[in-house]
């Protein structure tokens, strides 16, 4: 049941050439930021975007390309969407059923199907309801249920748990996670938040612009974000450059980044913003990583604050609330931050 696509869709103002690959059982998250091409994508993959290049083809069969284009009727795919778009004149038993049905299985084998997949998303004792009587977190389980009980080849996911409150959305999350590991299809995931990405996929491609900047494992990705949107979605600070003299990482803007280990060549500094301390005054023998900002920006989230600062070097820095209340740390207050060198990963870019 694996994968194997490149998706080229021409705009009018925007071309799409994207390529994906899975194998069977993988959830493979695709993120990038506003107008990037993700859900252009996942119409591709549904049908509903006809390829100008490229092909799609699932589990050996072709779907699209070399002359190809299965309408999006005969294409093995289960859709959810943010909005639920259950049918509001029929139980959830019967939205789910829906699907079985359409393909010719009896009503009451249907409906069996049905019962047995609500049961595993945890909305068994829900069958009889009618969407108005759902949560969101509820009726956006029946929306899965209702894509899975045609036994997909490919599960496309477009943002469904965005639309959910704070509270229902990792109770839908953990349940998610928990049948897409029974799930023996491919699922293509879309979505914004890095939870969704890191807890759910086994494979994580950056789409910006159309194009594929960075793919990789989670594991992979956190390790080593190759884009710095890539790295604003796994909160580390990057920064591009050149390793001149062994363990120096020369930037562009000017300032110098010391990693703690010698590397040559263009490459990447990385570190995260918990390793970045903040001082009124340049501190007394400054670790090599010291740079003068201004606080532009804190988002207190608990105990914890980030505070994004801008200067030749722009750094966030992850400090505590009691930090955030001894240091007066305010929009336009000027400070110096320091990172050691032990916490800057460079890697060949
Ligand atoms: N039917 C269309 N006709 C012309 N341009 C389109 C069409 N659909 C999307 N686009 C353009 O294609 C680009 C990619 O859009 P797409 O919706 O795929 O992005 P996205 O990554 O899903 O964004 P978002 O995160 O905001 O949903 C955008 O510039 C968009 O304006």
């Amino acid at each position: 049941m694996s994968l194997d696509t490149r998706l080229c869709v021409e705009r009018s103002t925007f071309t799409l050439d994207t390529s994906l690959a899975a194998a069977s059982g993988e959830v493979v998250a695709v993120l990038g930021p506003n107008g990037a091409g993700k859900t252009t994508a996942l119409h591709a993959l549904a049908g509903l975007a006809p390829l100008s290049g490229g092909h799609v083809r699932v589990a050996g069969r072709l779907w699209e390309g070399e002359g190809t284009h299965l309408p999006p009727q005969a294409r093995s795919t289960g859709l959810v969407a943010a909005e639920h778009l259950l049918f509001p004149h029929l139980s959830a038993r019967d939205n789910v059923a829906f699907g079985p049905r359409s393909r010719g299985t009896s009503r009451a084998a249907a409906r069996r199907r049905a019962d047995d997949e609500l049961d595993r998303l945890g909305i068994g004792d829900l069958a009889d309801r009618r969407p108005s009587a759902l949560s969101h977190g509820q009726a956006q389980r029946v929306a899965l249920a209702r894509a899975l009980a045609t036994d997909p080849e490919l599960l496309l996911l477009d943002e469904p748990l965005s639309a959910l409150d704070p509270v229902s959305r990792p109770a839908v999350r953990a349940t998610l996670a928990h049948r897409l590991r029974a799930f023996t299809g491919v699922t293509v995931l879309v979505t914004h938040d890095p939870l969704d990405a890191l807890t759910l996929a086994d494979r994580l491609v950056f789409v910006e612009g159309g194009r594929v900047v960075q793919e990789g494992t989670p594991q992979e990705v956190v390790a080593r974000p190759r884009d710095r949107y890539v790295a604003d979605v796994v909160g580390l600070n990057l920064y591009a450059g050149e390793a001149t003299d062994g363990e120096v990482v020369q930037t562009p803007a000017g300032p110098v980044v010391t990693a703690g280990h010698e590397h040559r060549g263009p490459s990447w500094a990385a570190f995260s913003p918990a390793a970045v301390a903040l001082y009124l005054s340049r501190p007394e023998g400054s670790p090599r990583n010291t740079w003068p900002v201004t606080v532009a920006a804190v988002e207190l989230a608990g105990q914890t604050a980030r505070v994004r600062c801008t200067g030749d070097l722009d750094v966030t820095a992850e400090v505590t609330a009691t930090s955030v209340a001894s240091l007066r740390l305010q929009p336009g207050l000027q400070a110096w931050a320091t990172v050691k060198a032990s916490e800057v990963r460079a890697y060949p870019a």
